[in-house]
């Protein structure tokens, strides 16, 4: 498929956009400092301290030189001044590398912690976000970049921390240069301005780059697993897809290593170009500093002192200039980050939430209720009116995509109807306290979540609080018949499922299916969703299934959609969908006696099992 040409040049991020994006710092620092705030302090000072070594050891090499070429010349020699400045360079040596060292431990610490902290916070917020941000691509495109950048930030932290150490040092060496000779300043300016100059130019740039393929990325990792993942596995062989796949990633992972090739080249080339000035301006400075010595203008130990400072100088600013284009692109991720956590739930905030009933008095009352996907003009269901009673066991049956889980989603509330409303007891159910409405609904998707962790894990998903509870579990085990999966299992409840992992062991669909059942009980809710519970059952196991849904519903408000109509038996009423809009509505022998769609889908599936 031919690919439009992408230009990241279009999209680059300038030099005063990428300083804007140093604004973030302050808030990455009072994270990382709520993290752990013993080991931030401790971090800190160390660094301070770090920071004042360097001058202060140039300058004890300058005194011992001094002190040697005085006691050259003397006729009677006394050395203890001399070894006393030497023990103190040394000590100061000791003391450098033990705190640089502590430096560099409290680094990776903080860091492993502020990453596991914002992992969890990533998580969090995901749970937070609506269903419409979540099937959203520009949402995946943030989420992404916010997870992909763990390690960055944790660059982050040690790269802005070394740069206010290295201010510290540069602010020191300035001082003693400059009390020394001021004229070496110019020629420092001009050493380090081309390192300046290159940053700005490619500032931004890989940036830029690695944003405006997020998309691509996300492509790729698709592409990465739909070859190699045990789920695909079967199918990939089966259709000889392995080469299609690779080509496809080949093809476009090539183009992304073609643009990022042509920007490390440039950088280089133009970084080895500055890099020539900046060191013939150090020769230069070297130069009018010995001749200063040779006229004996200078010591000896001037001479160290000095050039050991302006070398010094130049390699820090020069790494504080590269630092900051690698500070400020990492901070632009930084940016992606905090307005990922910053994303709130849209709209459906009620100034006004109600506590929920008990019990159900009224029921459910879908009113006028039309709704359009987000981003779409199509009208997925329109004009639906119906009521679900309280206690009363309504099925959904309608042909694929007329809209029947759509139904489910806006009663769940994870999208607002775009017109119309749905009432809870006569009360519209927007105006109910969001998070304990959803606790009110236990819901066996047809795509539940076949999490790969322990059985009593899987089971136990229906309530987590009362993952310890065994009788709890014992009892949503029995009645689900997902008892004899745990049988099954060496392991028991303590087996982890799925294949990812070592021990792990897959079930079956249908087995799956059980543990979802199972989960339903776990939660014992008000009302009960059952979307197309017994499709992956075999005949027995659905005559079973079909038995424990009438004890599971009893006394309960149900909703239930199946194409089955052995299991659409279990209704009072059975709701039928076409084309987003209710067709007609009753029970069993009502529909058969009205003769529409649900008497033909009927006796069309008694055909098929004759
Ligand atoms: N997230 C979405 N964004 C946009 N359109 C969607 C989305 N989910 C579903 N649709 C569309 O809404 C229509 C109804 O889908 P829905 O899943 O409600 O049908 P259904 O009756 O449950 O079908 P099935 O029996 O196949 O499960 C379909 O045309 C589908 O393409």
């Amino acid at each position: 498929m031919p690919r439009p040409k992408k230009s990241f040049e279009t999209n680059n991020i300038n030099f005063r956009e990428s300083f804007a994006s140093l604004k973030f710092i302050p808030r990455f620092f009072k994270e990382i400092r709520k993290v752990n705030p013993m080991l931030f302090y401790a971090n800190i000072s160390g660094r301070l301290l770090n920071a004042v070594l360097p001058v202060i050891m140039l300058w004890l090499g300058k005194l011992i030189i001094d002190e040697v070429v005085i006691q050259i010349a003397a006729e009677s020699k006394d050395l203890e001044r001399l070894w006393m400045l030497v023990a103190a360079e040394f000590g100061l040596a000791i003391l450098s590398d033990l705190l640089s060292r502590g430096i560099s431990l409290s680094d990776s610490l903080l860091g492993d912690q502020y990453s596991i902290d914002t992992s969890v916070r990533i998580i969090k917020k995901t749970s937070e976000l609506n269903l419409d941000q979540l099937e959203d691509s520009e949402f995946y495109d943030k989420l992404e970049r916010a997870r992909q950048q763990t390690t960055g930030r944790v660059a982050l932290m040690s790269n802005t921390l070394t740069q206010a150490e290295d201010l510290v040092v540069i602010i020191s060496l300035l001082t003693g240069v400059v009390s020394f000779e001021p004229w070496l300043i110019v020629l420092l300016v001009v050493s380090i301005v081309p390192t300046i100059i290159n940053e700005i130019k490619f500032s931004g740039t890989s940036y830029s780059l690695a944003r405006s393929w997020t998309q691509e990325r996300r492509e790729l990792d698709y592409l990465r697993y739909a070859g190699a993942s045990d789920v695909t596995a079967k199918e990939v062989k089966l259709f000889g897809l392995s080469n299609y796949l690779a080509d496809r990633f080949k093809g476009l992972s090539d183009t992304y290593y073609l643009q990022s090739k042509k920007l490390a080249k440039q950088r280089a080339g133009w970084g080895a170009f500055f890099n020539v000035i900046g060191t013939g301006a150090y020769y230069g400075a070297y130069v009018f500093i010995i001749f200063r010595t040779v006229a004996g203008i200078f010591s000896l130990g001037d001479l160290t002192f000095l050039s050991g400072s302006f070398n010094r100088l130049r390699s820090k600013l020069q790494g504080f200039f590269t630092r900051f284009t690698s500070i400020t692109d990492s901070a632009l991720y930084l940016q992606d980050y905090f307005e990922f956590l910053d994303l709130s739930p849209a709209e459906n905030v009620q100034e006004e939430s109600l506590s929920l009933p008990e019990k159900i008095k009224k029921g459910f009352e879908f009113r006028d209720v039309g709704f359009k996907y987000p981003k779409s003009e199509k009208w997925v269901v329109r004009h639906i009116n119906f009521e679900l009673k309280a206690g009363e066991k309504l099925a959904f049956v309608g042909e694929n995509g007329a809209g029947k889980t759509t139904l489910i989603k806006l009663l769940l509330r994870f999208y607002e109807p775009t017109e119309g409303e749905i009432l809870l007891d006569d009360i519209p159910v927007k105006n109910y306290d969001q998070v304990a409405y959803r606790l009110y609904f236990g819901v066996i998707f047809q795509d539940f979540v076949r999490f790969e962790l322990s059985l009593r894990e899987n089971i136990a998903i229906g309530e987590i609080d009362e993952i310890r509870n065994q009788s709890r579990i014992d009892t949503a085990a029995e009645k689900s018949l997902a008892r004899e999966v745990v049988e099954d299992l060496p392991l028991g409840y303590e087996q982890p499922l799925g294949k990812r992992f070592k021990h792990g062991k897959d079930l079956s669909g249908g087995q799956w299916q059980k543990i979802a059942i199972a989960r339903a009980y776990m939660k014992d809710s008000e009302v009960l969703i059952l979307d197309e519970p017994t499709s992956a059952l075999d005949a027995r196991a659905e005559t079973e299934a079909f038995q424990r849904f009438i004890q599971l519903t009893q006394g309960k408000t149900a909703v239930i959609i199946s194409h089955r109509f052995s299991t659409v038996r279990i209704a009072d009423r059975i709701m039928v969908l076409k084309d987003g809009a209710v067709l007609e509505i009753g029970t069993h022998q009502e529909l058969m006696q009205n003769d529409k769609l649900y008497a033909e889908l009927f006796n069309l599936q008694a055909a098929g099992y004759q």
